[in-house]
């Protein structure tokens, strides 16, 4: 069983990340993980923190020189601004009530007020499209700060580290790539079909807004500048590829077993992605099922299929095709041309809180969800093998794809 979670608000002193399940014997180190983390801060849109914040990576169990021993892995994650968020964010009680206005951290009249003591302030407008009224109402709060604190997309850097170690077994164990681009921004669109490969990864990084198609980067970036310039903010769709997985990860038996509903939940619980499409997904709702489906044909000796309309599960279980599944992320909640909202301490229509934010995080948003694929994979991965190092793992995935190639069924890719 592979089990995480993750601790730590985005103004805290640190993200705290626990992974339980994994074999002994998965290379990671620091600088794998704090790569890994790089990447997440990429994107043209993105807003001024992710300029300073530095994710200071540790590791805290689970790994020594270099290797994963068997043991839960815990990673700490410090944020860079804690040092302004002391006060605010303080565990233990703090003395004496703040009444200070919300400031913009960095400003002078912040410095000059005494950071902590100014965020203290409690936020009583809360934002549409955010977690801060319902979480309010829910936990019975007279501040959303509580609530934006863990509701915060912060928590990704959680997510991504682990994702990492995650991904490090996929490939060391089975050869399994796991690689994302951003297919819409707004409304533009890459052109149709375009299936990077694990090699591609690098050019993809490497573009402002991680897109393969560079007709439709630049024109996602001058979207980008329009909705900045605009006081507004934007949202698209990231799709997810992993290669080379082996039949018959998942399984039809059962709902909770089925490999693409899995997937479908873990990237659903990315901060403000609202829809997830496996393969053609709500394409194939429009056409024939003559059309819509992955013939086969011999390999003499295998199966070949002609297309990849699934998108690489049938049943819930992987083909062994490739991976292929789309997250479509909302436009950013927190906008400066602000929406309508109450000040629930007085009741009395308001202009929703807002101070900094990111006009669009979709390309970061693709490295996330490349993360929680890389979760979910790993855990049907080892469900399926097992092993309590990574070399027997590899070993009985090996006398798997064996067999299933001595009965003539081995998926020709
Ligand atoms: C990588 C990433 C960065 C985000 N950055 C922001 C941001 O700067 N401002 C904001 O209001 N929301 C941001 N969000 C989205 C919010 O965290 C999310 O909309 C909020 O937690 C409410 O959850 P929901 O949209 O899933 O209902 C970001 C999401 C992701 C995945
Ligand atoms: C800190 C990160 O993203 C944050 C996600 C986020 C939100 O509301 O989700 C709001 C912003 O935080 P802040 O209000 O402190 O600027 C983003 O910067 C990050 O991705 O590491």
């Amino acid at each position: 069983m592979l089990r995480w979670l993750t601790a730590g608000e985005s103004h805290g002193p640190a993200l705290v990340a626990i992974i339980e399940g994994l074999p002994a014997g998965v290379r990671t180190s620091t600088k794998a993980v704090s790569d890994a983390l790089a990447r997440r801060r990429l994107g043209h849109g993105r807003g001024a923190r992710m300029k300073f914040e530095q994710d200071e990576v540790a590791f805290l169990g689970g790994v020594r020189h270099g290797l994963t021993q068997g043991g839960p892995v815990a990673i700490r994650i410090g944020n860079s601004e804690w040092p302004k968020w002391q006060t605010a964010m303080s565990a233990d009680p703090i003395a004496g009530p703040a009444s200070l206005d919300e400031l913009e951290p960095g400003s002078a009249e912040f410095s000059a007020t005494g950071a902590g003591q100014a965020r203290s302030a409690p936020l009583t407008r809360p934002r549409p499209g955010h977690a801060d009224l319902v979480g309010m109402q829910k936990y019975g709060f007279d501040d959303a700060r509580p609530v934006l604190e863990r509701a915060s997309a912060r928590e990704t850097a959680a997510r991504v580290a682990l994702g990492d170690v995650a991904r490090a077994f996929l490939d060391q164990a089975a050869g399994i790539r796991v690689l994302s681009h951003v297919v819409r921004l707004g409304p533009v669109v890459t052109v149709e079909g375009l299936l990077p490969r694990p090699g591609d990864l690098e050019r993809i990084d490497a573009d402002p807004v991680r897109c393969f198609d560079p007709e439709a980067s630049s024109a996602m970036v001058a979207e980008i500048d329009a909705c900045h310039k605009a006081g507004d903010t934007l949202g698209g769709v990231v799709e997810v590829l992993a290669y080379n997985l082996p039949p018959g990860l998942g399984s039809h038996v059962h709902w909770d077993r089925r490999l693409d509903a899995r997937l479908a939940a873990a990237l659903m619980s990315i901060q403000a992605i609202k829809g997830v499409e496996l393969g053609d997904g709500f394409g194939l709702a429009a056409i024939r099922g003559s059309l819509a489906h992955d013939e086969m044909e011999p390999g003499r000796p295998g199966v070949r299929r002609r297309s990849g309309h699934s998108g690489g599960t049938e049943g819930g279980m992987s083909t062994g095709g490739p991976l292929r599944v789309r997250a479509a992320m909302k436009p950013i909640a927190t906008i400066p041309r602000a929406l309508a909202t109450i000040d629930t301490a007085s009741g009395e229509a308001a202009v929703a809180h807002h101070q900094r934010s990111d006009v669009c995080a979709v390309p970061a948003a693709g490295v996330v969800a490349e993360a929680m694929v890389a979760l979910v994979l790993a855990e049907a991965l080892l469900e399926k093998f097992g092993g309590d190092s990574v070399s027997e793992t590899a070993r009985n995935l090996a006398g798997y794809l064996a067999e299933v190639r001595t009965r003539g069924l081995e998926v020709l890719r």
